[in-house]
């Protein structure tokens, strides 16, 4: 199918945020598509002989579908007896050389939500020194000496070579812009902003994390969600970085971006330590950022109305997918946004059965990664639910909504951009 110079509506593919839960539901087995465009030709029968394959071929998709969704619904009820109980799934405890961590105390299954809460401090607006310190003071005694209990490693220009109990003894202040910056993440309400909290400050970054740390509006706060089943004893971590589809020198490059905050080098399985670096999961990582990089690269020209060769595009964007699950990186915002294109590619291709299979991948993963009370979760939901009930008669709004996302990416990168380079503010602390 030629892609590249339909003209298009501008409306978003399944885009609703006031859809009602029954239409989130999954809506039974995937009906094969017979379409009368000879651009869909691959799932149209041409024969008897081809219509009992296919019949044949639906019917393992159903039984397929039928054992994923009893998966599905054991998995929920195992989180939800968990989210039921008032008993802690989780602690603060010393994570040998990164200072203090999250550690599971008990089993937690994956698409668990490991804890909802709410800003200790939040800035928007121009964040600078004064709006912290106004915040700071602003809090009671006890949030006071908790948030002063964070960690607080920055290093501020000027001080490199004044040991860390001796900055916060001279300047008092300073501490409170230290902890801020060690801590701070940046959430997009409705407009951009600048938080810090108790809980959830204490997850440390690992390069094959285990959860997802997101801002969700129902709580109007950060949630974290297991992203793989989590052992007793072990550490929760996420990711700091915006993608992890990087090769381990980028990667340490990009917890630097745009200014040092945090002072560590990673030495997770996928980065090993100095002496000894995973090599291979090196090799794989850049392979991915390659890969990634050809996929914006071809995204933005087919956005500028040139040709694209989607089927070498697809077989791209399912190699991306076998290798982030190779690096156990399945539930990761990299991962979601690779089963997205691989679900549009597919589509486009003419191969509606694939690109359900992918929108499935897709909905399940922001579900355990998000949870159902997120927007995200509602859209993509909303997604499947159209590509299920119209099939083929959806190529423009698919293309319609590739072509929103695409835009939409490029802008929230630049936005977030932007929030960190202002934050470089803080940079004037010792003129406090
Ligand atoms: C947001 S805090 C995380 C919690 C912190 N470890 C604590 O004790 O409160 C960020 C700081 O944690 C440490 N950290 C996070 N991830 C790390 C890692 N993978 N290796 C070493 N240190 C890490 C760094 O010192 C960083 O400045």
């Amino acid at each position: 199918m030629s892609s590249s110079s339909r003209q298009v509506d501008v409306t978003e593919f399944g885009h609703t945020d006031d859809i009602s839960m029954d239409e989130l539901t999954i809506q039974g087995p995937v009906a094969p598509f017979a379409s009368d465009d000879d651009t869909m030709s691959t799932t149209a029968p041409e024969s008897a002989a081809d219509d009992v394959a296919l019949n044949r071929a639906t019917k393992r998709r159903q039984q397929h579908y039928e054992k994923q969704k009893a998966r599905r619904k054991e998995k929920r009820a195992q989180t939800q007896a968990i989210a039921a109980t008032d008993a802690p799934i989780f602690e603060v405890r010393d994570a040998a050389g990164k200072g203090k961590g999250l550690f599971a105390i008990r089993h937690i299954p994956r698409g668990t939500r490991i804890l909802s809460e709410q800003a200790l401090i939040a800035c928007s607006g121009f964040v600078g020194n004064g709006s912290v310190t106004k915040a700071f003071y602003g809090l009671p005694a006890d949030k006071r000496s908790a948030y002063m209990d964070l960690d607080c490693k920055t290093v501020l220009p000027g001080e490199q070579d004044i040991s860390e109990p001796l900055r916060n003894q001279l300047l008092p202040a300073r501490a409170i812009i230290a902890v801020f910056q060690t801590n701070f993440v940046v959430e997009q309400t409705h407009t951009l902003r600048m938080t810090v909290y108790l809980q959830a400050s204490r997850l440390n970054h690992s390069c094959v994390p285990n959860a997802l740390a997101s801002y969700n509006s129902a709580v109007a706060g950060q949630v974290v969600h297991a992203i793989h089943d989590i052992k007793p004893d072990e550490e929760i971590t996420i990711s700091y970085i915006q993608s992890l589809e990087y090769g381990r020198q980028t990667r340490n490059n990009e917890l630097k971006q745009p200014v040092e905050r945090w002072f560590f080098t990673c030495e997770c399985e996928a980065c090993g330590t100095k002496d000894r670096p995973n090599e291979t999961s090196d090799a794989m990582r850049e392979r991915l950022n390659k890969m990634r990089m050809n996929v914006y690269k071809s995204m933005s020209r087919w956005i500028e109305g040139s040709c694209v060769d989607f089927q070498r595009l697809k077989a791209m964007l399912e190699k991306r997918v076998k290798i982030l699950r190779s690096e156990h990186l399945i539930g990761t915002r990299d991962f979601i946004e690779a089963v997205k294109y691989a679900s549009w590619a597919s589509y486009i291709t003419g191969d509606i059965l694939k690109a359900l299979e992918y929108k499935q991948c897709e909905k399940e993963c922001v579900l355990h990664g998000f949870d159902c009370d997120s927007k995200l979760y509602q859209r993509v939901a909303a997604e499947l639910g159209r590509l299920r009930r119209d099939g083929p008669n959806l190529t423009k709004d698919v293309e319609a909504g590739l072509k929103v996302h695409m835009k939409r990416s490029l802008e929230e990168g630049k936005r977030r951009m932007l929030a960190g380079q202002r934050f470089v503010a803080l940079e004037g602390v010792l003129e406090l």
